[in-house]
């Protein structure tokens, strides 16, 4: 064998016993040689940051005696610690840090979030509503684009090759009949780059001579679940905002102070009684505007920072399990709302809850406020009226179903649901890992 043949078996002999903590093994080698130390394997591996992934903390500890460099990476960006923490050898991560603690929390600030219905395509312009003048203006206009809906559902059509849909965008002259119609609904949603205005147009009869006059395969995206994961990104966030706001009008046709008729007015983003002297006229009411419903959901994490909590509602597709989330109530800030969804759908109690991300869910009009949270307390007790299983899951486990991996013990939720990314940001998940 060549010399360079016999220093890369050395090394991989010392690398193999660093990853199966063979302390016997590894000592000797680094009294014979210790240039071993701080060389890298496959993907630039180094003995430890394989002794950090399989939690050999004997190993670690030797390999930091001997003055192993704690700050090099890996061919994907982390070093022994970032391994440690993500396999959640928190014994092992504690001794690479130097601090005795590790946070069960994956800290470091969190990052805004690509997520699905989060994405803002348009500038809203919430000044121009009340300019009627520029709203008939825009309506003429031949470049505004308009997005029709029926039944709250949004006309797509097919994307060439891929799965995905895209929403129609049409032009008044598609539209004449539907724009001069009395029951047609219009909100004005905002303008693109180079000030294209979008309306959404609501029809409540079927536009059969539209869908006649449409090229290629047209149709409302029904049902709403799935059919509104199935859009692209883009186009997912301007039929939120909309869906969300039509739905509103489909439930406060009239006025919930008195009762009486309504008025649309603001570009469609607020309906006025008709009656004089109603107290919604008053001051600034807000059964006038669209409503959110604020929902907290989070991702319950283990005391020993190892598994977390998950539970199914009877409607879930077979074998999928989800954060617990629960709408927020009136007088409660997030943190209570967070212990107390937990306590009742699980019976498990909270201590520290950290922000993560949001998300606009338009079934119809809720606001997914995302949290991770540490357990206090450990035992199940679950709610039979609301969920039919909850359950801890490991590391391993999550990993396995991020990795759609065929035996994996549950399926995760749709990546478009804020859930998945709840759960993926725990794991710190990386493809390389
Ligand atoms: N994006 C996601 O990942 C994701 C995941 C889970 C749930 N969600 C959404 O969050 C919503 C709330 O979750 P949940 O159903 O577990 O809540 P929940 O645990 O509070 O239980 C729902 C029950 O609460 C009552 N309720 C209280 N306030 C309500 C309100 N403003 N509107 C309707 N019902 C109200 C109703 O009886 C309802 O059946 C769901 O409807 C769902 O659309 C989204
Ligand atoms: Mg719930
Ligand atoms: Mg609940
Ligand atoms: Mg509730
Ligand atoms: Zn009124």
């Amino acid at each position: 064998m060549s010399d360079s043949g016999v220093r890369s078996d050395l090394l991989q002999r010392f690398l193999d016993a660093a990853s199966t903590g063979d302390m016997q093994t590894l000592m000797l080698m680094i009294d014979q040689s210790s240039d071993l130390l701080n060389q890298r394997g496959e993907k630039g591996w180094s003995a430890l940051m394989l002794a950090a992934r399989h939690g050999h903390q004997e190993v670690v500890k030797a390999l930091l005696e001997n003055g192993c460099d704690t700050s090099a990476q890996n061919g994907s960006g982390q070093t022994a610690r970032d391994v440690a923490v993500f396999w959640g050898h928190r014994h092992v991560a504690s001794l690479l840090s130097g601090s005795p603690d590790v946070d069960l929390l994956p800290s470091g600030g969190v990052q805004e979030l690509d997520i699905y219905f989060n994405r803002q395509m348009l500038d809203r312009k919430s000044e121009k509503r009340t300019d009627l003048a520029w709203i008939s203006e825009k309506q003429a206009d031949p470049d505004t684009v308009f997005i029709v809906f029926h039944d709250l559902c949004p006309l797509v059509r097919r994307g060439a090759q891929d799965t995905k849909t895209s929403v129609c965008r049409l032009r008044a002259p598609a539209l004449q009949k539907l724009l001069t119609h009395t029951h047609t609904l219009l909100v004005f949603l905002g303008v693109q780059k180079k000030e294209v205005a979008w309306f959404a147009v609501s029809t409540e009869d079927e536009p059969t001579d539209l869908l006649e006059t449409l090229e290629g395969e047209c149709f409302f995206l029904q049902p709403a679940m799935p059919g509104l994961l199935t859009m692209s990104d883009e186009d997912a966030g301007v039929v939120a905002q909309a869906r969300s706001v039509l739905a509103w009008h489909s439930r406060y046709r009239f006025c919930p102070t008195c009762g009486s008729d309504t008025r649309v007015e603001d570009g469609g983003y607020k309906r006025t009684c008709l009656r004089a002297g109603c107290r919604s006229l008053q001051g600034v009411y807000n059964t006038c505007y669209p409503r959110v419903d604020p929902v907290v959901i989070m991702l319950v994490i283990h005391p020993d920072g190892n598994q977390c909590l998950l539970g199914r509602k009877k409607i879930f597709p077979p074998g999928m399990f989800s954060c617990l989330a629960g709408f927020i109530e009136p007088g409660e800030c997030v943190e209570a709302a967070v212990r107390r969804e937990v306590q009742e759908e699980s019976g498990v109690q909270v201590s520290a809850i950290q922000y993560v991300c949001s998300q606009p869910w338009p079934m119809p009009s809720c606001l997914m406020i995302g949290c991770h949270c540490v357990a206090l307390t450990t035992d199940i007790n679950v709610d039979q009226q609301e969920l039919e299983e909850v359950r801890w899951f490991t590391r391993q486990q999550v990993i396995d179903a991020l990795l759609k991996h065929k035996h994996a013990a549950f399926i995760m939720p749709p990546q478009q649901a804020v859930a998945h990314q709840l759960i993926k940001h725990w794991i710190g998940f990386n493809a390389n890992l």
